[in-house]
């Protein structure tokens, strides 16, 4: 069927083409079909099949699972699933036509008809530039829209006819630019079909080690990360399979912005997180003021933390104001005398172990010391293996668990930060012991919400903690809850097989959940690493990883021992108070000698007259930096407009949307403006509502910080001059610029700022 050809008799040279692709794509099709079918066999085979016995069960679970997945999977690749054909040539007359897809095929007889884009047989299709073709003669991007093929772009290597000019060139220019001028939906989508050479590259670099992107604004560095984590997947399975992928973005809205990437690449078992969301149990969102969030992001909370715990290991004297330990009883009250307790709790101490760990010690000894006390208080001597069990009656008594808590508590690292916030005095003694003179300034209410800055230090408090029981209970209420439900499960396989309970046999929905949990198929690894603070993740990628702390890293890396990262994000994006200005400064502590930077240098997103704004803004913000080259140089040209109030903006709107049409517009302000923009603009979205969409609306209002990694076809910048005013003002301004892909309008009240003077013009 080739619903491309002209009425005329004779098709020009590329209907012709067309028809050819269109028969080569038609038989992908009819084959993807035909396995879907096979899939959807397979699944109802397994669910009928009607074997008794655990292990057929397990089977039929295991494999239901596995075609379940394998459904989802050619379920993902109906759109677009083949995007280019490469021809290689072997000698004269010998050349092979290779197409590239969203997943490889073979047909019946087992000869590969699609190859899979991760495949090393497809990297040429991206790899190949006029100066190094690869073996390839020719690429070709084919325009695939519901199974009809629209349109090719050709690109012939003949690298002695190019100029440098046209070495130069983009890969696959045409069908790069008919991506990019597409209208932006509030969800990011994938490239697969338009990734660029340099892109490539990082995508394909081995697993080992720490890569790190850097590039500028609309490089690609987000959409080549996601793309790597699908690479890294496909190539590791077997290693990333069990141990998992964790990717770690800024915020919420950016992680819904960029979820859809990698479903649509068939792959699920991902981990997405913020920082605020790393330690399981707390979902931070909201951040400290920058002063706060400077201090608790430097490393010298290493020091504060570990003093923290220490000032939680209290002597009688600090305790209770009195040397000795003190016990009222029901035999009366027991004395261990003050040089005894300090004795006992310097041995504690240097046991060097977890604090948790460490008052197993220290409640046993002391419980001694009060049965001793006690024995001779009744005058009723007592052998030293009396003792303990003298001991054990006493811990039930709540005034010796009271005094005993007092000096050495069972903590959390929620209760460790909770109270010591709450407690000017006790943040006070801490600073001084730790070198933290401005350590009060962290005083806050206890109900106060978790800041995306405590999670590192939670997490800090935890490692020094060591194994925390009421986590491990609540960890075993989870589970007794998830064994409750496979029983239920369990029971439901039993039901719907018709096969009976057989007590005999021990076939019993309970033991057939315990199986059923140990193959384990309903709990992916993303499901268990997730819950996990301890996880080992087998590669860990942070995206706008400029944002990240000192005290941030050292989560991340507790979670990748194996220090195979990617790490993305541009030093001269950086707006959070204690991020990164230099990737080696911060990260060869962790890996030396294993840290690698690759630069993305082309800008996707941006075109030139807009970049040229915001090039002004990055000389002050970053004079280091390169600025990167828009791939497209002609668009709208920037406008400054100004505004008598904000009341002047539903206006500006109004006429940005009669210019981008069905696109979307942001409108980005300063942290100060945010709330007076919102309410200039009530029918407009804001991230951090709760709403699931609340990016697709066709108006948003962030401020720069909201609206790092993401891009709208149109956005107003409001009151350029606070923007510049906030303490990393420039960096700021350069990001709340560089999100616009048609249109930027600069709305400012006061003068332009100098760095925008170009707009005046
Ligand atoms: N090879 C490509 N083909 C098609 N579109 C691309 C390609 N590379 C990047 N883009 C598009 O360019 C835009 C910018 O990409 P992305 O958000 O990954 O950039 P970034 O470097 O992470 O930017 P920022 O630093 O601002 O977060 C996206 O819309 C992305 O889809």
């Amino acid at each position: 069927m080739d619903s491309c050809q002209s009425d005329s008799s004779v098709p020009s040279p590329e209907e012709a083409a067309i028809a050819v692709e269109q028969a080569r794509v038609s038989v992908m099709y009819d084959r993807l079909d035909t396995l879907r079918a096979q899939t959807e066999q397979r699944l109802t085979d397994a669910h009928l099949q009607e074997r008794s016995g655990y292990a057929a069960i397990v089977e039929r679970e295991t494999r239901s699972y596995e075609h379940a997945r394998r459904r989802a999977q050619l379920s993902s690749v109906e759109e677009g699933l083949c995007f280019g054909r490469i021809d290689i040539s072997y000698g004269p007359d010998d050349t092979e036509a290779r197409y590239v897809g969203r997943i490889g095929l073979r047909d019946s007889e087992h000869d590969t008809i699609l190859v899979d884009w991760r495949a090393p047989a497809a990297r040429p299709f991206y790899a190949a530039t006029p100066s190094d073709p690869e073996g390839i003669t020719r690429r070709r991007h084919l325009r695939v829209r519901s199974r009809r093929v629209l349109g090719l772009d050709d690109e012939v290597f003949d690298a002695d006819g190019l100029s440098e000019g046209d070495r130069r060139q983009l890969v696959g220019e045409a069908a790069l630019l008919a991506s990019l001028h597409r209208g932006r939906t509030g969800r990011m989508a994938d490239i697969v079909a338009t990734i660029q050479a340099e892109q490539d590259r990082v995508i394909r670099a081995q697993l080992a080690g720490v890569l790190v992107v850097q590039g500028g604004p609309g490089t690609g560095k987000t959409v080549a990360a996601l793309h790597r984590a699908a690479y890294l997947l496909y190539t590791h399975r077997r290693v990333l399979e069990r141990r998992g992928v964790l990717v770690v973005g800024p915020n919420p809205a950016f992680l819904r912005y960029v979820g859809n990437v990698l479903p649509s690449l068939g792959e699920t078992d991902v981990v997405m997180r913020t920082v605020g969301e790393l330690f399981p149990g707390v979902e931070a969102a909201a951040h400290d003021r920058h002063a706060t969030a400077v201090l608790k992001g430097s490393p010298r909370m290493i020091d504060f933390v570990g003093a923290a715990v220490r000032d939680r290991q209290r002597s009688p004297l600090r305790a209770f104001g009195e040397a000795d330990l003190r016990v009222e009883t029901d035999a009366g009250t027991l004395v261990v005398p003050a040089d005894v307790c300090a004795h006992v709790l310097e041995t504690t101490r240097n046991l060097k172990l977890p604090h948790n760990t460490a008052r197993k010690y220290l409640v046993n000894t002391l419980l001694t010391e009060l049965a001793r006390a006690e024995s001779e208080l009744l005058s009723r001597p007592a052998t030293e293996e009396d003792l303990p069990h003298v001991g054990a009656r006493l811990w039930h008594e709540v005034p010796v668990q009271q005094a005993l808590d007092a000096l050495w508590p069972d903590l959390t690292p929620q209760r460790v930060l909770r109270d010591l916030y709450a407690d000017p005095e006790a943040l006070a003694l801490v600073g001084a012991e730790a070198g933290v003179a401005e350590a009060e300034s962290m005083a806050r209410r206890p109900e106060a919400p978790w800041t995306v800055e405590d999670v590192p230090l939670l997490d800090e408090v935890a490692e020094l903690l060591g194994q925390d029981d009421s986590l491990l209970r609540a960890r075993q209420r989870q589970l007794d809850t998830e064994r409750e439900e496979e029983v239920r499960y369990a029971q439901g396989v039993l039901d719907f097989t018709g096969l009976t309970e057989d007590p005999a046999e021990g076939l019993d929905a309970v033991t057939l959940a315990a199986r059923h949990r140990d193959s384990g198929p309903n709990l992916t690894t993303a499901d268990r690493a997730g819950a996990d603070r301890t996880w080992s993740y087998g590669h860990v990628i942070v995206d706008e990883a400029q944002e990240l702390s000192p005290m941030a890293w050292r989560t991340v890396m507790r979670r990748v021992p194996t220090r195979s990262l990617t790490v993305v994000g541009d030093v001269a994006q950086t707006g959070s108070a204690a991020g990164t200005d230099s990737w080696q400064g911060s990260l060869e502590r962790y890996a030396p000698g294993k840290v690698h930077v690759e630069h993305l240098r082309v800008n996707y997103r941006t075109p030139a007259p807009i970049m040229a704004v915001a090039a002004d803004v990055l000389r002050e913000a970053a004079p280091d930096q390169q600025i990167p080259e828009s791939v497209r140089e002609e668009g709208d040209p920037p406008r400054a407009v100004r505004l008598t109030g904000l009341d002047g903006l539903p206006a500006l709107v109004a006429e940005e949307r009669a210019a981008v049409g069905e696109g979307r517009i942001a409108v980005v302000t300063s942290d100060t403006s945010r709330a007076e923009t919102a309410a200039a603009l009530p029918e407009a979205g804001r991230p951090g509502t709760g709403s699931d969409d609340e990016l697709g609306n066709t108006v948003v209002v962030l401020t720069a910080t909201e609206s790092k990694g993401l891009e709208f076809d149109s956005v107003i910048v409001v009151r350029p001059e606070e923007l510049l005013a906030q303490p990393r003002g420039a960096n700021d301004l350069y990001v709340a610029l560089t999100r616009a892909t048609k249109r930027l309008t600069v709305a400012h009240e006061a003068d332009l700022p100098d760095l925008l003077k170009r707009l005046a013009g």
